[in-house]
C-alpha cells in the first residue's frame, strides 16, 4: 500500500467503497485505532492535516517532559547529600532545548509515517471533513479535494485544541497557548502562567528550572483541582520552593502586548503583571468546529458522546466511532491509545461479524475510562494517581474510606532523597475490601503507579494484596504501609 496521497485499497471494487474504515486525524489515538482495525482485516485511510502523531508528539507529551527530565534529574541530584555538592552549575538551557526537539522529531514525522506504511495504513494528508454518512471529503494540500467512502465506519479521533477565554485585548497579544510553551526557541526572563492545571503547572516546573521568574495566576483556591486536596498544596510548596509566585484567586481581566515586546496582564485586583511571554493554560476544546458535523445531525465545535465500544451515541446507523480527546472521556495519551486499540478491534468485529465481548471488563468495551483512567503530573513533587479521589467516590455513592501514609516516613524514600516529603493516600471501597483509588505525591513516585493501577482495574482484594511483599528497602513499601493504617 502507499503512503501521502496513496488512493484506496479498494478504490472502485465490490460498490465503490474506497475504505472498510476512514479515520480523520492521526495522532495516537487515531493511530492505534488505525492499526488495530487493520490487523482485524479492514482496508484502513488515516486522514491528516498537520503531522502524524498529533499533539503529543510535537506540542504536549513529548516536548513538555523533554523539558522537564534535565530539571528534574538536577533536582534529583541535590536532594542527597555528597551528590548535592557534585552539582555546581544550572541547566545548560541550548542542550535542554536541543533534547527537546531531538525528541519532538524536529517536528517532522517522517518516522510515524514509515511506521503507517509498514502497518499497511494508507495515509491521506489534508483536512478531513464528513459529508453525511460513511462519506469524508479532504481538502487537500495541493489544493484538490477527494472523497473517500467507508463500507463499515468513520472513526473521528481529531483531539483538541488549547480554550482560550474571552479578553478584551487577548486576540492581539500573541499569547503562548500548549504549543509555544513546547516548543519556544529561547527562554523568557518573565513567563506569567494562567491556569492551574496540569499544563500551567508542568509549564511552569520546567521554564522555572531554566531560569525564567515565573508567576502563577490561578483563577481558583488550589492547584490540580481534579487531584486529592493535599496534592495541590504540596505541588503548591514545590513550586514556591522553587521561586514560582503562585498567585490564588488571581484573575486576568485584558491583556495586551506593548510595542517592545512586553506583555501586560490586568489583574481583577486591580494590579498589572508585565512579562515577556504569557501562557494561557485554561483548557481545552474539541477539534470538531470545521468537521462537518452538521452533515451528520450533531452540532459543529461540540464533543463527540460515545458509548464504550467508541459508537457515536447521537448518530444512528451506528457507523461514526469517536475514540481520544475528542470525545471527552480522558484526555491524555494512553487513555486516547487504549480506546484506539479496544474500538478499532470493535470495529474490524462488528464488519466481520464476529461477536464482541461487552461485559465490563470485556474485550470490545473501554471500561478504564470510567473508574481507572492513571496520571502523572511531572511536576516536583510529582503526582501520580489512578481510579477515583474519596470525594470522587464519596460522590459515586460508595462507602469508602482514606487510608494516608507520610512517604517520607517510609525507608526507601528517607534514603532516595534526603528530608523526602511526600504523601500516599489509598481509597478502600469498605463494601468490597478492594481499592478504587491510589495517589502518591512526592519525588520520583511516577513509576510506583502501574502497581496501584493493577491494583485497582484487578479489584485485587485487600487480604490478597497482604501477600504482595514489596521489596526492602524501596518506596514501594508504601503499599505495605498503607495496608498496616488500614488494618490498624
Ligand atoms: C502541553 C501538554 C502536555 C501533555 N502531556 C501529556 C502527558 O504527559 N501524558 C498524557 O497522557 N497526555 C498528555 N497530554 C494530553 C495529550 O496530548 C492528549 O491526550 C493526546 O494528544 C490526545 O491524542 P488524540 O490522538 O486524541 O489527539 P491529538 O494528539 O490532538 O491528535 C489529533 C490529530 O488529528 C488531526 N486533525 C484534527 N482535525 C483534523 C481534520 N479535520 N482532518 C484531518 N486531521 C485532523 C490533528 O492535526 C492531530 O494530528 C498533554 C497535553 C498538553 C496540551
Ligand atoms: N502529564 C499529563 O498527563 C498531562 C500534561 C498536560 C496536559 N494533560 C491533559 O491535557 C488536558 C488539558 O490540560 P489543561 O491544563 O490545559 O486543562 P485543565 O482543564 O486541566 O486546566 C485548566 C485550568 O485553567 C483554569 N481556567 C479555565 N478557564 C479559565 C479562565 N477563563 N481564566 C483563568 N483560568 C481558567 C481552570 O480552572 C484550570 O485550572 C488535561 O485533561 C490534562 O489532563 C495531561
Amino acid at each position: 500500500m502507499g503512503t501521502t496521497g496513496a488512493t484506496g485499497s479498494a478504490g472502485g471494487e465490490d460498490g465503490g467503497y474506497d475504505y472498510d474504515l476512514v479515520v480523520i486525524g492521526g495522532g495516537p489515538t487515531g493511530e492505534n485505532l488505525a492499526d488495530r482495525a487493520h490487523a482485524g482485516g479492514l482496508s484502513v485511510a488515516l486522514v491528516e492535516a498537520e503531522l502524524v502523531g498529533g499533539e503529543c508528539s510535537y506540542w504536549a507529551c513529548m516536548p513538555s517532559k523533554a523539558l522537564l527530565r534535565p530539571g528534574a534529574a538536577l533536582t534529583g541530584a541535590r536532594r542527597v547529600a555528597g551528590s548535592r555538592e557534585a552539582v555546581t552549575g544550572a541547566l545548560d538551557a541550548a542542550a535542554v532545548l536541543a533534547r527537546r526537539d531531538a525528541f519532538a522529531s524536529h517536528w517532522h514525522d517522517d518516522g510515524q509515517v514509515r511506521w503507517l506504511a509498514s502497518a499497511g495504513i494508507d495515509l491521506v494528508r489534508g483536512h478531513g471533513r464528513l459529508d453525511g454518512e460513511r462519506r469524508v471529503t479532504v481538502d487537500t494540500p495541493g489544493g484538490g479535494r477527494r472523497t473517500l467512502t467507508a463500507r463499515h465506519a468513520v472513526a473521528v479521533c481529531t483531539g483538541t485544541r488549547a480554550a482560550l477565554p474571552d479578553l478584551p485585548g487577548l486576540a492581539g497579544a500573541r499569547v503562548w497557548t500548549s504549543r509555544e510553551a513546547t516548543s519556544a526557541k529561547s527562554v523568557p526572563r518573565r513567563l506569567a502562567v494562567v491556569g492551574g492545571g496540569v499544563v500551567a503547572v508542568e509549564t511552569a516546573t520546567a521554564w522555572r528550572a531554566l531560569g525564567s521568574e515565573v508567576t502563577l495566576l490561578v483563577r481558583g483556591g488550589r492547584l490540580l483541582e481534579r487531584t486529592e486536596e493535599f496534592a495541590g498544596q504540596l505541588v503548591s510548596d514545590g513550586l514556591r520552593a522553587a521561586g514560582v509566585d503562585v498567585r490564588l484567586g488571581a484573575s486576568v481581566t485584558a491583556v495586551r502586548r506593548e510595542p517592545d515586546g512586553t506583555v501586560l496582564l490586568d489583574l481583577a485586583d486591580g494590579t498589572r503583571l508585565p512579562a515577556d511571554e504569557a501562557l494561557f493554560a485554561t483548557g481545552r476544546r474539541p477539534a470538531t468546529a470545521d468537521l462537518g458535523l452538521e452533515s451528520v445531525g450533531l452540532e459543529p465545535g461540540s464533543w463527540i458522546d460515545t458509548d464504550d465500544t467508541g459508537r457515536a451515541t447521537a448518530v444512528p446507523g451506528g457507523w461514526l466511532y469517536a475514540a481520544g480527546d475528542v470525545n471527552h472521556r480522558a484526555l491524555l495519551t494512553h487513555q486516547g491509545k487504549y480506546q484506539g486499540r479496544v474500538f478499532g478491534a470493535a470495529i474490524a468485529d462488528r464488519a466481520a461479524g464476529r461477536p464482541l465481548d461487552l461485559a465490563p471488563w470485556g474485550r470490545s468495551v473501554a471500561t478504564a475510562d470510567h473508574a481507572a483512567v492513571p496520571q502523572v503530573v511531572f511536576a516536583d513533587p510529582e503526582v501520580a494517581a489512578v481510579g477515583r479521589t474519596l470525594r470522587e467516590a464519596e460522590d459515586a455513592g460508595l462507602r469508602v474510606r482514606a487510608v494516608d501514609y507520610e512517604l517520607g516516613d517510609v525507608s526507601g524514600a528517607a534514603l532516595h532523597a534526603d528530608d523526602y516529603r511526600g504523601r500516599a493516600r489509598a481509597v478502600v471501597d469498605l463494601d468490597r475490601e478492594v481499592l478504587v483509588g491510589v495517589t502518591f505525591v512526592g519525588p520520583d513516585v511516577a513509576e510506583l503507579l502501574h502497581s496501584a493501577t493493577v491494583a485497582v482495574v484487578g479489584e485485587v482484594p485487600l487480604d490478597r494484596l497482604w501477600h504482595a511483599v514489596p521489596a526492602y528497602p524501596t518506596v514501594s513499601e508504601v503499599w505495605l504501609r498503607l495496608l498496616e493504617t488500614y488494618r490498624g
